[in-house]
């Protein structure tokens, strides 16, 4: 008899962070991440994870909502339903139940998980195959401290873990802001990409002067200046200035990205599996962006290791991605739930080997960290 799901346990893990990660909407001292274990009749289990950024400061998802949405609506939709039919399961999940894509993330990547350890495949394999089993990984200066931005990128450069940096702003004023990012790129020079992400914070008004100063500055990539749903105000910066435009929450899907690019835009669109609902659906976005002549950026919600190495398989089956990513989660945190962590090395991080994701959970660590109430 062919598989069927049995069970759907979910957990929240609270790690530490290695320092405060100040964002324009919060700053975070842990990160919680929504673990899946799905367990399927064939004695398999699927290993899944959903984030967020500070509770509901992000978007309309938290940690304890995933968890509940997971418990109360989705997992009785897939419980006794055959295990191996991913796009059947993706669409029953999408007739039933709106929204939620964090959620329906980490669903999909333990089904994808199970899928293959039952086939003896990777899931970059069941996918098409990967392309590259090295990917850039940059990281996030965003201790809220310009002199401790500027030796904690010398340090990873050093390392060589990372060569591109993507400083946080919007919190503070813009000219403020500004006189930071520029002493950064002023200290670091030409040996280090230096990107912003303003997390929406600001209008278009203050958008056009602050984006101007840090194009003179010497900035290569602006994420997400505006809120997510000025999509016009975006497609405008994109065609006034030179300095390339990052959509982020602006394209959660394959309808965003295309009706966006059909508007005008021209830039890069930030693919991440929580906005898309999962490794399918940021794959969508992802030919959209391709079709349009979008450049592609893997984007992270700060997932841990298991939701980092699921992006690390979607991202491997892409051809070239213009930006990079950013699949960096797991060095934010102390420590970790996983019994061998991801390797990072020269400026990335290794595609980790299958079946499945190639991730253990190392059952006293989660036992530790998990929430128990
Ligand atoms: O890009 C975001 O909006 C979220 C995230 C990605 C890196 C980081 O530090 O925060
Ligand atoms: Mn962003």
């Amino acid at each position: 008899m062919s598989s069927v799901i049995e069970t759907i346990q979910t957990l929240l893990v609270d790690l530490p962070t290695i320092r405060p990660h100040k964002l324009s909407m919060t700053t975070m001292a842990r990160q919680t991440l929504v673990i899946v274990r799905m367990r399927h009749s064939d004695g398999i289990e699927g290993l899944g994870e959903g984030t967020t950024i500070g509770g509901l400061s992000y978007g309309p998802e938290s940690p304890e909502s995933i968890k509940r949405n997971i418990d109360t609506y989705l997992a009785p939709l897939l419980i006794g339903q055959p295990s191996g039919n991913l796009n059947a399961l993706r669409a029953r999940l999408e007739r039933h139940a709106r929204g939620n894509s964090i959620a329906k993330s980490a669903l999909e990547t333990a089904l994808l998980d199970a899928q293959g350890k039952r086939l003896g495949l990777s899931v970059a394999e069941l996918l098409g195959g990967a392309r590259h089993d090295h990917l850039p990984v940059l990281w996030t200066l965003a201790s809220g401290d310009t002199r401790k931005d500027i030796d904690e990128a010398f340090q990873r450069l050093e390392d060589r873990r990372h060569c591109d940096f993507k400083l946080k702003i919007g919190a503070n004023a813009v000219d403020h802001d500004v006189r930071h990012v520029a002493a950064i790129k002023e200290a670091l020079g030409d040996r280090a990409s230096i990107r912003v992400d303003v997390n929406q914070a600001w209008d278009e008004a203050t958008a056009v002067r602050g984006i101007a100063a840090l194009q003179a500055a010497g900035i290569d990539l602006i994420e997400q200046a505006i809120p997510a749903r000025e999509h016009a105000g975006l497609v405008r910066l994109s065609q006034r200035f030179l300095v390339p435009m990052l959509a982020d929450e602006a394209v959660q899907d394959a309808r965003d990205g295309l009706t966006l690019a059909a508007s005008g835009f021209s830039g890069a669109y930030a693919l991440k599996i929580a906005k898309s609902g999962g490794l399918q659906g940021v794959l969508e976005l992802a030919h959209v962006a391709q079709a349009a002549g979008i450049g592609l950026y893997g984007g992270t919600l700060l997932e841990g290791t298991i939701g980092t190495a699921a992006s690390l398989h979607a991202w491997a089956t892409l051809g070239e991605m213009a930006w990079g990513t950013e699949m960096f989660g797991p060095l934010l945190l102390k420590d970790d739930i996983v019994v061998e962590q991801l390797t990072y090395h020269d400026f990335g991080v290794d595609l980790p080997k299958g079946p499945g994701l190639g991730i253990t959970l190392d059952e006293e660590k989660l036992a530790h960290y998990a929430r128990n109430h």
